[in-house]
C-alpha cells in the first residue's frame, strides 16, 4: 500500500511555526469586580501593557470587591483569572458552605449570600424572558419567585474516579481543570450520595489497583428504594473484581449496581431490588443512570406548576413530548379528572420502562418511540391536543417549536434546562401567535449557573 506524506512546504503551505505563549498569561493586575457573569464568575476590565482593555473572568468574587489578580488562560473573549491578592471585599460575602469551594469546579456562587443569589437566579430568569422579545415594563408579572432546591437535596450525581500513586479520588473535576478532587464535605448533595462516595473511596482503596485504574466515573442515582449506581471503566471486570462489587453492593444495600464498558450496553452486577421511583403513585423502573429531575424538591415545584395549569385550562388531549419515564406524564393523566395522554420519547430504555408503568397502572397513556428533533410532531398530528408539553435536553425543542408555530395547539407547556435555547424557542413560538403568560424559575442546581424554566404559553386569539 502507498502511503503519502505529506509536505505543508512542497504543497506550497507554510512552514509550522513553534507555538509562541501568549504574553498576556501571567500578567497581573489589580481589578474591580463590575459584575457577576451569566457563568457565576465575576467579570471585570483590565488595561494590558499595550493600553488594550481586556476582559477578565474571576471566580470566587463579588461585584465591588478589589483584588488583584494573575491572567492563568484565555477563556471565550476574554481571560479567566486567579485572585492572588484580596485589596478589599465589599460584596456582602458567605462563608462557603464546603471547604473545597475555591478548588471545585461544582458550584460556583456559594460565597453570595441568599439573598443576593435569589436576586442572581431571578434576574437570569429576567434576561431570557426579555431576550424572547417581552416588554421590560411586562417581564416583572410574568415572573415567579424562584423555587430554590435545598442544601444537601441533590439526588444524582456522576462523580470523576482516579486512581494513580497519589491515591483514590472519586469526586468533581477541579475548575478548569482535569485533576479530580475528593469532595468529603459537599454540601449539595444528598447524604446518601455523600456516604456512597465515602464507602466507594475505601472500597477501591482496598481494590487490587490493575482492577481500580479502570474506573472513570460512577453515576449515583437515589431512587425510593436505594441506590441505583453505574460505574463507568475502561475494560470489563474479571471474576474477583465482579464478587468484590456484588459483596460492597451488598454490604452498601445499593438497589443495583452495573458496569458498563464506553458506549457498550451497560450490564448488571449486583441486581438487588429493581429501582423504582413514583410519580402520582404509580411506580416506574429507571435505567442505570437515566434521567430524572435533579432534585425531588424541584421536580415537585415543576409537578406543582403542571398541576396549576392544568387545573387552569382543563384539557382533555394532552401530548407529553420529551417525556423520559414519565416525571410529568402521570400527574398529566391523572390529576383531578383522568385525561388522556400521548407520550413521546426517543431513548428505547425510557419508553420501555415508562410502557411498563402504564400497562401495571391501567393509565390513560399512550407511549410513542419518536426522534421528536428528525420527526417533530406535524401541525395536522398536533391538531390532536388541546395542550402540549415539552420537555427537551439542553439543545432545546426547536423542531418542535416551528410546527407548534404553525399548528399547535391553544396551550403549551414549556419546561427547559438551557435559557438560552428557551430564548430561542419562546421567540419561535411568539412569532407563532403564542403569548408568554407565566414564568416560573426552578432552581435545582444550588450555587451553580444553572437554572430550569417552566412556562405556560397560550395562542394569542385571531
Ligand atoms: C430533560 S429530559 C426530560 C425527561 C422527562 N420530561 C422528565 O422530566 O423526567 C429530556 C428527555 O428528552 C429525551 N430526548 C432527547 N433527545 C430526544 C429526541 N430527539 N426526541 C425525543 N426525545 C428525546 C431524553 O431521552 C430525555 O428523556
Amino acid at each position: 500500500m502507498k502511503h503519502h506524506h505529506r509536505n505543508p512546504r512542497a504543497r506550497g503551505g507554510r512552514k509550522r511555526q513553534p507555538s509562541r505563549r501568549d504574553p498576556l498569561i501571567g500578567f497581573e493586575a489589580p481589578v474591580t469586580i463590575e459584575q457577576v457573569g451569566a457563568r457565576g464568575d465575576g467579570i471585570a476590565h483590565i488595561q494590558a501593557p499595550d493600553g488594550k482593555a481586556v476582559l477578565v473572568y474571576v471566580d470566587c468574587v463579588l461585584p465591588g470587591d478589589e483584588v488583584r489578580v494573575a491572567l492563568r488562560q484565555k477563556r471565550g473573549d476574554g481571560y479567566g483569572a486567579e485572585v492572588i491578592e484580596e485589596i478589599a471585599r465589599t460584596g456582602a460575602f458567605n462563608p462557603p458552605r464546603c471547604s473545597h469551594f475555591k478548588e471545585c469546579g461544582g458550584c460556583a456562587l456559594q460565597h453570595m449570600s441568599d439573598d443576593d443569589y435569589r436576586a442572581w437566579k431571578y434576574d437570569k430568569a429576567k434576561t431570557a424572558v426579555l431576550r424572547a422579545g417581552i416588554d421590560p415594563e411586562d417581564a416583572d408579572d410574568l415572573i415567579a419567585e424562584v423555587e430554590i432546591s435545598p442544601p444537601a437535596s441533590r439526588r444524582r450525581a456522576g462523580f470523576s474516579v482516579h486512581v494513580g500513586a497519589t491515591g483514590v479520588f472519586v469526586g468533581f473535576h477541579g475548575r478548569f481543570s482535569h485533576t479530580v478532587l475528593n469532595v468529603p464535605d459537599c454540601a449539595v448533595l444528598r447524604p446518601e450520595l455523600m456516604a456512597f462516595r465515602s464507602a466507594f473511596v475505601d472500597f477501591l482503596t482496598s481494590c487490587p489497583p490493575d482492577y481500580a485504574r479502570d474506573i472513570k466515573e460512577v453515576f449515583v442515582t437515589l431512587v425510593d428504594n436505594g441506590l441505583d449506581v453505574l460505574i463507568q471503566a475502561s475494560a470489563d471486570p474479571n471474576l474477583d473484581m465482579r464478587q468484590d462489587l456484588a459483596e460492597f453492593a451488598g454490604a452498601q444495600n445499593l438497589a443495583r449496581l452495573s458496569w458498563q464498558v464506553g458506549d457498550r450496553p451497560d450490564e448488571p452486577v449486583a441486581a438487588r431490588h429493581t429501582p423504582l421511583v413514583s410519580f402520582e403513585n404509580v411506580e416506574v423502573s429507571i435505567a442505570p443512570a437515566g434521567f430524572l429531575q435533579a432534585t425531588l424538591d424541584g421536580q415537585q415545584s415543576l409537578v406543582n406548576a403542571v398541576k396549576q395549569a392544568l387545573d387552569e385550562i382543563a384539557p382533555r388531549q394532552v401530548a407529553d413530548l420529551f417525556c423520559g419515564v414519565g416525571s410529568f406524564t402521570f400527574a398529566l393523566a391523572l390529576h383531578g379528572k383522568r385525561r388522556s395522554v400521548t407520550a413521546v420519547e426517543s431513548d428505547p430504555r425510557a419508553v420501555e420502562l415508562l410502557q411498563y408503568a402504564v400497562g401495571q397502572s391501567g393509565s390513560p397513556i399512550k407511549v410513542v418511540k419518536r426522534d421528536l428533533f428528525r420527526q417533530p410532531l406535524t401541525a395536522a398530528e398536533l391538531g390532536a391536543f388541546d395542550l402540549v408539553l415539552f420537555d427537551p435536553p439542553r439543545a432545546g425543542a426547536l423542531a418542535q417549536c416551528e410546527q407548534l408555530a404553525t399548528g399547535g395547539p391553544e396551550w403549551v407547556l414549556a419546561v427547559s434546562c438551557n435559557p438560552a435555547t428557551f430564548t430561542r424557542d419562546m421567540r419561535v413560538l411568539r412569532n407563532g401567535g403564542y403569548e408568554i403568560q407565566k414564568v416560573v424559575p426552578v432552581d435545582q442546581f444550588l450555587w451553580s449557573s444553572h437554572l430550569e424554566l417552566f412556562a405556560v404559553l397560550r395562542r394569542k386569539a385571531v
